[in-house]
This record gives C-alpha cells, structure tokens and sequence, in this order.
C-alpha cells in the first residue's frame, strides 16, 4: 500500500487499517502535542474543554501566529500542565476530518522536566506507568504510534475520521508510517 496523501513520501508502513478513499486535501493548521516521560511513567492530561474532552492526551494547542511549532510546544505545555521540559520531536500526525483544514500535529517527548505539575483550565495532568496507559481512554489511533514515540523511533501518521456531531468523531481510516532502518 502506498504512502497517503499528505505524509513525506519516503516511508514504509508500520500499521494501518480502516478503509474507503483517503478525505480530499484542504489547507493545513498547525498544533502541537508533548508526551513527557520520567522513568517508567508517562503524564496525560485529561482534557476539560474543546477537541477531545474528556480524552487522556499529551498537552498541546494551536500554534499561534510568528511561533515555532517547538516555541508553542514549550508554551502549551507549561500553560496546561505547569511545567517546562526539553521536548524533541518524536513524529507528526495528519488529523483529518471532512469539511475542515487538515490538522498537522507535531508531537513532541522528553525525558525529564522541571517545575511542579499542576493543574489548568484545560488539563487534569495524571502520571500513568507506560505499561498501562489508558488507551481506551484517548483517541483512537493513538495506540498505534505511541509505542514508537516511547521507543524513540520517529514516525508520521494519517488518520482520517467521520464527525457525526461536535465531539463524536468515527474513525475511518488511517496509516502509520516510519523511516526503513538504513543498511
Ligand atoms: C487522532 O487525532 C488526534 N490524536 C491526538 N492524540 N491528539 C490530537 C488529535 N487531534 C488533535 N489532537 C490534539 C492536538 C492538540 O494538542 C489538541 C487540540 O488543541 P486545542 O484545540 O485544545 O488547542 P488550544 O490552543 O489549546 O485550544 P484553546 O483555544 O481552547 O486554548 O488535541
């Protein structure tokens, strides 16, 4: 199968599922999304308000005009959860819903962090073992490519959902993809 539209063409499938004709394209907007681990943990936050309340999820936003999608990271991060951390790019997923902009997501990990994980208006931050992570709790693709970000292997993802009213997304269809190791 090949790469679908919209991700660099230079990937190999690592999982995909779904089925029908990939949504057609629309202009991008750009968020951001950080997953920071320490040790053997990972921090969620439970989304209060806006796309996918009530979903766990990484702490991001919209990037906002003259920022850097790194320089709204460490924004959204510190706004939502309280705290700062050397966050590295770890891959990119293309959020895809029909009728709207294509939502290009850089997501972004660190190993360690400081200040004091608190609390905001849009995140309940909650420390999970990486072990057992809530996937049933969290978007649905994400059980695909979040093992590649706690292994440090980059990745990019489609994942093309149907909206059935405001927050009741289904998904239809996605694929994961990474770099074939070099030989
Ligand atoms: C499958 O799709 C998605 N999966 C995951 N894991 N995360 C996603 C998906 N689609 C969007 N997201 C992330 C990207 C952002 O981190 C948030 C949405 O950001 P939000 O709309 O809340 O942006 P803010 O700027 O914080 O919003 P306010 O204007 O309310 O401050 O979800």
């Amino acid at each position: 199968m090949s790469v679908p539209p919209g991700l660099p063409q230079n990937l190999s499938a690592f999982d995909e599922g779904g089925s029908g004709e990939w949504l057609p394209e629309a202009p991008l907007k750009l968020y951001t999304n950080a997953f920071v681990l320490h040790g053997d943990k990972i921090l969620l936050g439970l989304k209060k308000r806006g796309l996918g309340v009530n979903k766990y999820n990484g702490f991001g936003g919209k990037v906002e005009s003259r920022e850097s999608t790194l320089e709204a990271a460490l924004r959204e991060l510190k706004e939502e959860s309280g705290i700062t951390a050397p966050l590295e790019l770890a891959g990119t997923l293309l959020f895809v819903v029909p009728g709207e902009k294509w939502a290009h997501i850089d997501i972004f990990r660190a190993e360690n962090y400081s200040g004091t994980v608190t609390e905001s208006e849009e995140m309940c931050p909650e420390w999970f073992n990486q072990a057992s992570i809530p996937y049933e709790k969290m978007w649905e693709t994400d059980r695909t490519w979040l093992p590649l970000l706690l292994s440090k292997r980059p990745f990019a993802v489609r994942a093309d959902f149907g909206r059935n009213s405001a927050e009741n997304y289904t998904l239809r269809r996605w694929w994961v993809g990474v770099h074939s190791p070099t030989v």
